[in-house]
């Protein structure tokens, strides 16, 4: 290219970009879209790139900017842009209560497309009414009475998981340990969600599997393509190294669900003739889901074995990531605070004493300390810090007509009303919402005695929502805190937990789930 041709085309694309921000400037002043979402507080943000340098860079560094900084500046809700989309992020309980509440807003937002390939049209990100249908189908398999079927799956894996502790300790000098619990406690939850969502035993705890090790990798190999834009877009995904890892791992991960759901499909089918010509085959009545989902398809009218495996998969990944957490954050906490560890310990010992018996649903009403530790720790260190819903036709945040009408017109913003147009997506900050002083005093203190009878009266219901709330709420959660109760009882009748004297504190991020980026080390001993 000559000179001279030099000499036209830069300052011709210096036109180009001043006309296109110029134009952009215009648009943001008069589009009706960002007129109202411009009253809602958040920072400034750039032509075409929004805020997008702000929350780029390490994942400890996005998780302190969303849930920590920019609440802190802007209060319950704040908006800011990736690109041109726009993002609002609410922690005020009033606000979480409108959306979770509602029926219009059940669908997920877009940073659930990243599952997609694993998880197809599963549960966790369904929309609108096949979601509906299939939350029906399933919200039986989750019944007290099936529950109860489980413990005993929890316990025998809890007491393999203290077995495996006992022999890390014995090999230290003065048998205390000092490891990272996060992977002992991530192994223990997976044997317990795939024998109870599959009827199969994986043996992660005491063996190696492609299976398990498929699972471990998918997770880190989502937060790095989460972490990258350009990975974000499918067709370049898959084009890269990881893009063809992600495939390879989800050959292992379909095709491991596959073969058990044609095992479990032949097992079934035997017990159905069986049983029509010698009675009960006497197995046991353990799997519910699985069962539960092939005697609902119908032979494949209703549920395609696709759909057997989306929602089988689904049950994989939001039945084990959130437990471990919950176990691991508990562990800490524990270690933390000793005198709450104390506590516990003496509530355990009048409820057990130094019987070596399993943990029974019965001993739940003698632990009243012990939950509300399990409580305590979800608010400081939720599973789930965040999520997302879509918002498909505009949404009123408060009620303006509390309000007269020029006050509302002329101080929209400042009277805590909002309307959040079609287009955004919404995020919900259960971190920032459980750390939040009017709710919680002094939120960085340890606290069990919060959740307290008393102590709780007259906090606003959707001040404290790990489990989420409202239609689209956890279908795990009585599953997901019985068996934490039995592996933590099991767990701290047995072990006591320190945390070692130079250890770093943990660096929050969320990959999934909430998680430590630097593990969750601690000093274990026998009692
Ligand atoms: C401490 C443990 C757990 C926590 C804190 C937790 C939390 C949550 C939260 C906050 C949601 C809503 C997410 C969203 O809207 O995007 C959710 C949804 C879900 N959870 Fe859990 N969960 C836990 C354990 C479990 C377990 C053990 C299972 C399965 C056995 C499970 C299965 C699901 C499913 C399938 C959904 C989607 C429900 C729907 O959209 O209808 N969770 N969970």
């Amino acid at each position: 290219m000559s000179l001279c041709n030099l000499v036209v085309l830069i300052p011709s694309i210096g036109l180009v970009v001043v006309l296109a921000c110029i134009g952009w400037w215009i648009y943001l002043r008069t589009s009706s879209f960002h007129i109202t979402v411009n009253r809602i507080p958040g920072p400034k943000s750039l032509p075409f790139i929004g805020n997008t340098f702000e929350i780029a860079g390490r994942l400890e560094d996005l998780f302190h900017v969303l849930h920590e900084k920019w609440p802190q500046e802007y209060g319950g809700i704040y908006r800011f842009f990736v690109g041109t989309h726009c993002y609002v992020l609410v922690s005020s309980p009033e606000f979480m209560e409108t959306v979770l509440s509602s029926q219009k807003t059940i669908d997920k937002g877009s940073s659930y497309d990243q599952l997609v390939p694993w998880l197809g049209q599963g549960l966790l990100i369904s929309p609108g009414d096949l979601w509906r249908s299939r939350r029906k189908m399933l919200t039986p398999a989750f019944h007290f009475s099936i529950l109860s079927n489980f413990i005993e799956v929890f316990n025998e894996q809890s007491r393999i998981l203290c077995g495996i502790l006992d022999a890390i300790c014995a090999s230290f000098a003065g048998g205390k340990a000092e490891i990272d619990v996060y992977p002992y406690l991530t192994k223990c939850s997976l044997d317990i969600i795939c024998e109870a969502a599959m009827g199969t035993r994986i043996n992660a705890q005491t063996e190696d599997s492609d299976y398990v090790n498929a699972i471990y990798r998918i997770g880190k190999l989502l937060i790095e393509q989460f972490q990258n834009p350009f990975m974000r877009n499918p067709t370049i995904f898959s084009f890269t190294a990881l893009g063809r890892e992600h495939d390879q791992l989800l050959k292992i991960l379909h095709g491991f669900t596959e073969n058990v759901i044609q095992n479990r499909r032949k097992i079934l089918d035997q017990k159905v003739n069986d049983e029509s010509e010698h009675g009960s085959t006497g197995i046991k009545n353990r799997l519910p889901l699985l069962d539960l989902l092939l005697k609902a398809s119908n032979d494949g009218k209703v549920l395609s074995p696709q759909d057997i495996r989306n929602e089988i998969d689904t049950f994989m990944l939001a039945g084990h990531d959130t437990t471990s957490s919950l176990l691991g954050w508990f562990l800490y906490s524990m270690a933390a605070n000793p005198d709450c560890q104390e506590k516990v310990w003496n509530e355990l010992q009048s409820t057990f004493g130094d019987s070596e018996r399993y943990f029974k649903q019965e001993d739940i009403s003698n632990l009243k300390y012990f939950e509300c530790c399990i409580k305590e720790t979800l608010r400081m260190y939720p599973s789930v810090p965040g999520f997302e819903r879509t918002v498909v036709e505009d949404i009123q945040l408060g009620n303006p007509n509390d309000f007269p009408l020029l006050l509302t017109l002329i101080f929209y913003s400042s009277t805590g009303e909002y309307l959040v147009p079609a287009g955004c997506t919404l995020g919900f900050l259960v971190f920032a919402a459980h750390r939040n002083p009017k709710f919680f005093p002094d939120p960085l203190i340890f606290n069990p005695e919060r959740f307290f009878p008393d102590e709780a009266i007259g906090r606003h219901p959707y001040a404290y929502v790990p489990f989420s709330a409202g239609p689209r709420n956890c279908i795990g959660q009585k599953f997901a805190l019985l068996e934490s109760k039995t592996v933590l009882s099991t767990l701290l009748r047995r072990f006591k937990f320190e945390i070692a004297p130079n250890a770093k504190p943990p660096i929050l991020s969320d990959q999934l789930t909430l998680k430590s980026i630097n593990g969750i080390k601690l000093l274990v001993s026998r009692r």
